[in-house]
């Protein structure tokens, strides 16, 4: 066996990739430091989507570096079942203390898919534990992302992550998409509008079902992977108030929202929602290793435990949950995030990024712009040629302009690293407007 020659592509199968574009112009990242990455052709690409949405802290933070480096001299791996490291537990009750209310409880898991996964079992589970067992309905929503899980799919609402995939889980619904752009066009932040248009929906859903039958509702505070939408002021307090009512589970799935991407600890905090289980992933250890959680109220927990005199009282789990890298890369991350004050100044650079954003307007083909803290998104519209060829080609161009953004069909995101400083931005727009220029 010879080592495989860097330039042989042809057994790396890549995910959520054109894999043939791609392979016929590679764009391969060999380092990164802060806002940067560097490319195998020497380029320096200014990293506008923290990795995906998840590097907040920027790339090879010296102190989340060296912590890993230190674990995996001292401890590589400790089985997660019937055994644990300290530090777990010291994560566990660090992310527990930024979560709002009852939310006290924290489930490993090593990607955000499988956190959804998780909580969706739990729900399923917990009814089950109280002697609720015919609530195994779920309820996702048009447009939501929840990971690539056949249950994350299942309540998922984008058709391309679903087509594909045979007929998913049974006994789901879907919630309308909570925005609409003719009546919320290009505003800034939350839209004033009736959350109701939305919800009556759901009290629709809870009639036809009956609520016996009905688990949780799960939702994306801030609609990500879609364009980033935003739902009306006041949406998430009516959702909660309406599935509280029927005895019906809330999960805020958390991945992109956690850990500072709205200034704030998590969605939860920032509109002032309390769920009963939350997912999350990304910015819980800056993304420098694999890892996913599940935040679960003490309600749900203690049932639970309760409801199992001897033995495994929640037969779930995975190999590395709370696998000492990642866990070591989580204490430093967070240890950053509070010394460093991140939150507070990602909720002091969020006016300058609303502005930058909404500076977009009149660039080529724009039809629509939304920004909540440090996440933003806009609207091309399609180039009659084809859906996702405009958004495509911006991506692209601004990769030459040495910017990577993300593009999703015609949405482009934009996410800044959350301990930017006010020219980092500059810059990140400067380069994105030069790539509108190359549109033509
Ligand atoms: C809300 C939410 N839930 C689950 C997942 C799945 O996480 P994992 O990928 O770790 O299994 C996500 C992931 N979200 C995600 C991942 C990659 C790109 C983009 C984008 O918006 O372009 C979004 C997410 O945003």
């Amino acid at each position: 066996m010879t080592q495989a020659p860097a330039n042989d592509l042809s057994a790396y199968w890549m995910p959520f990739t054109p894999n043939k574009a791609f392979k016929a112009a590679p764009r391969l990242f060999v380092a990164a430091e802060g806002q940067f990455y560097f490319t195998a052709d020497g380029r320096k690409v200014r990293d506008g989507f923290s990795g995906l949405w998840c590097s907040g802290l920027g790339h090879c933070h010296p102190r989340i570096a060296e912590a890993i480096a230190a674990q995996a001299r001292r401890l590589d791996y400790s089985p997660a079942f019937n055994f644990a490291t300290p530090d777990a537990f010291r994560l566990a009750t660090e992310i527990a203390d930024q979560f709002p209310g009852a939310l006290n409880h924290v489930f490993f898991t090593n990607s955000g898919s499988e956190a959804v996964d998780t909580a969706l079992k739990m729900a399923l589970a917990y009814h089950r534990a109280r002697g609720e067992g015919s609530r195994t309905r779920l309820i996702g929503r048009i447009n939501g992302y929840h990971g690539v899980g056949f249950g994350g799919v299942s309540v998922g609402g984008m058709p391309n992550n679903r087509k594909a995939f045979g007929p998913l889980l049974p006994g789901v619904d879907h919630l309308p998409f909570p925005y609409d752009a003719k009546v919320s066009g290009f505003t800034r932040g939350q839209p004033d509008r009736d959350p109701m248009a939305y919800l009556a929906e759901l009290e629709a859903l809870i009639t036809l079902h009956d609520a016996s039958t009905i688990a949780a509702v799960i939702v994306e505070p801030m609609i990500g992977s879609a364009g980033v939408f935003i739902p009306p002021a006041g949406y998430l307090a009516r959702l909660r108030e309406i599935t509280a009512k029927h005895g019906v589970l809330l999960i805020f799935d958390e991945v992109i929202t956690g850990f500072g991407r709205l200034g704030s600890p998590n969605g939860a905090t920032f509109f002032g929602v309390e769920p009963d289980l939350c997912t999350m992933a990304k910015g819980v250890n800056n993304a420098a290793a694999p890892m996913g959680a599940v935040i679960a109220s003490s309600q749900i927990h203690d049932t639970m435990m309760d409801a199992t005199a001897f033995g495994i009282e929640f037969f779930h789990g995975y190999t590395y949950s709370a696998h000492p890298l990642a866990v070591a890369a989580g204490l430093a991350t967070q240890a950053v995030l509070r010394e460093e004050g991140v939150y507070a100044r990602a909720a002091a650079l969020a006016p300058l990024f609303e502005d930058l954003m909404h500076g977009l307007r009149d660039k080529p083909h724009v039809i629509d712009i939304r920004n909540l803290g440090l996440a933003g998104g806009l609207t091309l519209a399609a180039d009659p040629e084809g859906p996702g060829r405009r958004g495509q080609a911006l991506f692209l161009a601004a990769y030459e302009e040495g910017l990577s953004i993300r593009a999703n069909g015609d949405t482009i995101a934009i996410a800044p690293i959350l301990t930017s400083r006010p020219e980092d931005l500059e810059d990140i727009f400067s380069r994105l407007g030069r790539a509108f220029a190359r549109l033509g």
